[in-house]
């Protein structure tokens, strides 16, 4: 039996989209497979009830299809899925790094990024990489269509989820299909920040890098509270708050003195909005980790 532990992910980092991911330190999920002649897969953990089991429908199904390697999959969900975390792509990159060793499949990490994607591709509509890399090759991520470029970042966020759900294919439909000239100076130049601020290990740039008016104002509208929550963590000390990736979840960026302060502003901030959160004290961590003949 192979097992592998897949990190949570932020995509986009507000002014990224679909380009920006980072892995976080904290939650994961734990993929085990044994070979099988057919797959079949097991989901327990953090919202399995709402994760299915059929292999057309559960990203790991279409990863193993790409690696022609049947297997008896069991997920344990720590990340819950429709949250913004990179569930759904931790679950797919995991599968990818498990089973290309169960196999012998013998590729690389950075090959098996767009296996994965073709498991994320099941359940958000279209391939978007910037959860599956982050959580394969870990640190800041830069996934365009010709590669994927990686810096080991270190810099402290804190994660808040409220317990409301949405679907990432659901917030791909409200996201505004072209910009202005004006809008693509403004997010080329806080993507550029950011990048600057990861390469340079600087909350202070990160911070600034991850403002956006194009994709995120669309999106924070599905998530209740969101401003009050944003306008909280940035009075607790961040440097920067967005929706991570297609949300409800939220991140703030921040120096370390700052991460619990912060993390309690978050989640009170969404019970002043009347929803329930959690928020994880986290950082920029490494990709998959493998566990090889438990
Ligand atoms: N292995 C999996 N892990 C999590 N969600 C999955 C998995 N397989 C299929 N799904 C489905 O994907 C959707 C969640 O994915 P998505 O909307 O991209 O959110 P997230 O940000 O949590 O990845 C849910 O409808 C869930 O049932
Ligand atoms: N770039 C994608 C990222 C979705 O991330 P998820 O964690 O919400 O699945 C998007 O913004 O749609």
């Amino acid at each position: 039996m192979i097992t592998v532990r897949a990190p949570a992910t932020s995509a986009n980092l507000g002014s990224g989209f679909d380009v920006f991911g980072a892995a976080l330190d904290r939650p994961a999920d734990v993929v085990r497979v044994e070979k099988a002649h057919r797959t079949t897969i097991d989901v327990t953990g953090y919202g399995a009830e709402f994760i299915p089991e059929d292999p057309d429908r559960n990203t790991v199904g279409a990863v193993a299809e790409a690696l022609d390697a049947p297997a008896h999959i069991r997920i344990d969900k720590g990340i819950r899925p429709s949250s913004g975390l990179g569930s759904s792509g931790a679950s797919a990159a995991a599968a990818a790094l498990a089973l290309n060793e169960l196999y012998d499949r013998g590729l690389s990490r950075r090959d098996l990024v767009p296996i994965a994607g073709k498991g994320e591709a099941t359940v958000s509509g279209d391939v978007h990489l910037d959860n599956v890399a982050p959580a394969l090759l870990g640190g800041f991520t830069v996934a365009t269509d010709r590669d994927v470029t990686v810096v080991d970042a270190d810099i402290p966020l804190v994660a808040c989820l409220p317990e409301i759900a949405v679907s990432t294919r659901d917030a791909r439909d409200v996201v505004p299909a072209g910009a202005t000239m004006e809008q693509l100076i403004y997010t080329v130049g806080r993507a550029a920040t950011l990048t600057t601020g990861m390469c340079r290990d600087d909350p202070r740039l990160v911070g600034k890098g991850m403002h956006d008016r194009l994709v995120t104002p669309a999106r924070a509208d599905l998530i209740a509270g969101y401003d009050g929550v944003r306008e909280a963590a940035l009075s607790a000390g961040a440097t920067g708050v967005t929706v991570s990736g297609a949300g409800p979840g939220v991140l703030a960026a921040c120096y370390p003195e700052d991460r619990q302060d912060i993390a309690a502003a978050m989640v009170d901030g969404f019970e002043d909005a009347g929803v329930d959160a959690r928020a994880y004290q986290t950082e920029i961590g490494r990709g998959a980790t493998l566990y090889p003949d438990e």
